[in-house]
């Protein structure tokens, strides 16, 4: 029954109020046991905007989670501040980073089965000391492990995909791309989805850089000098990977089906097709650590916050996601 740890996100997001969600969803969504790493007049204030009535309790133990979360959402409060939906602030970040900070430390002791972390702006941390492109970076750090060996999988009823390079500019992509990176990055989601997922021979679709991957050197040599050497290297190490395939028809229904998840070159050749496809469900899972993190796929969402239309789905997934991927770990 060791709870998982939700951190709350930006304040001025939908963080908290769609952890309040989660809570009154919890038993018909069939969630495990979480608790909010946050603020206990944060979360109350958020729950009153939505019209949810949620009751609020703080504890000063995970243990203390499993007791009260059958009648209140236990938080660990980290103290009130001043907030205003769609207004982020640096007081707001700097609670958010505490946050993530606390609660990545009670996941590494083991006093919190796994990191479910809530919507941040990254803009808004940098001001107040986060120096990682984003938090799967951060808990990387945390954990001691180099960011490429961190690897971010989004993952929903559709797809999987993994982006090789993430948070950099598109014309930075080529100079980053390395067969070694694609194969160190491929090697590791192939490890978790048989760890995490239960998938015994993960099939990997590797998409090219270029259209039409490249036509046989016509529109880029990366496909054939980068990415054909680093399928190469993983079919020789007996992973069951294709490619480079041409990008712009790996995603249709009948070529998803065959293969469990996309290597992608870059952050929107993955993400765009699978919150086009999976946005309410997608979950942004950290593979390769030595604790499940998991995230909801969307952002903050400022425009919205506070005026209800923010939907639970993602968030709820990627409870659900950390509670699996823990249990299949503890088995392990
Ligand atoms: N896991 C995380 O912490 C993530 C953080 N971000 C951060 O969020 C900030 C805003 O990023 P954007 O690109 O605008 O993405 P976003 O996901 O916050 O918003 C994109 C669009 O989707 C809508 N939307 C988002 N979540 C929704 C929900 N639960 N229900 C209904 N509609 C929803 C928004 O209203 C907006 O129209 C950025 O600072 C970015 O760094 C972005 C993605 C993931
Ligand atoms: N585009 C995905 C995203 O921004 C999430 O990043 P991270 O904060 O989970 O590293």
């Amino acid at each position: 029954m060791t709870p998982l740890a939700l951190t709350i996100g930006d304040p001025a997001g939908v963080g908290p109020e769609l952890a309040c969600a989660a809570w009154a969803l919890s038993g018909t969504a069939n969630l495990p046991h979480f608790f909010v790493m946050g603020s206990k007049r944060v979360l109350e204030k958020a729950a009153r905007r939505r019209g949810l009535h949620v009751k609020v309790r703080a504890i000063t133990d995970p243990g203390q989670a499993a007791a009260v979360f059958d009648t209140a959402l236990p938080v660990l409060d980290l103290g009130d501040i001043e907030y205003t939906p769609g207004q982020p602030t640096d007081e707001g970040a700097a609670l958010a980073l505490k946050a993530l900070e606390t609660a990545t430390a009670l996941v590494r002791e083991g006093r919190a089965a796994a990191l479910v972390t809530g919507p941040v702006a990254k803009s808004r941390l940098a001001r107040v000391g986060f120096t990682q492109p984003g938090q799967t970076e951060f808990v990387a750090d945390a954990c001691g492990v180099p960011h490429d060996r961190a690897v971010m999988m989004l993952a929903g009823p559709s797809l999987r995909v993994v982006p090789v390079t993430v948070h950099v500019a598109l014309h930075a992509v080529p100079g980053l791309l390395t067969a070694d990176l694609i194969e160190t990055r491929s090697r590791i989601a192939a490890a978790a989805l048989v760890c995490d997922y239960g998938i015994a021979a993960p099939r990997l679709a590797v998409a090219g850089l270029n259209p039409h991957a490249g036509e046989d050197g016509r529109m880029g040599h990366e496909d054939g000098a980068v990415v054909a050497p680093a399928v190469a290297a993983l079919q020789a190490a007996g992973i069951d990977a294709r490619g480079p395939l041409p990008a712009d028809t790996m995603f249709h229904a009948a070529a998803r089906e065959t293969y469990d998840v996309a290597i992608c070159m870059y952050h929107d050749q993955a993400l765009i097709p699978i919150k086009a496809l999976d946005f309410d469900e997608g979950v942004n899972v950290t593979l390769g650590l030595p604790i499940v993190r998991t995230s909801p796929d969307h952002g903050t969402a400022f425009a919205i916050a506070g005026t209800g239309q923010a939907r639970p789905g993602a968030t709820l997934a990627a409870l659900r996601m950390a509670g699996e991927c823990a249990a299949r770990r503890a088995l392990a």
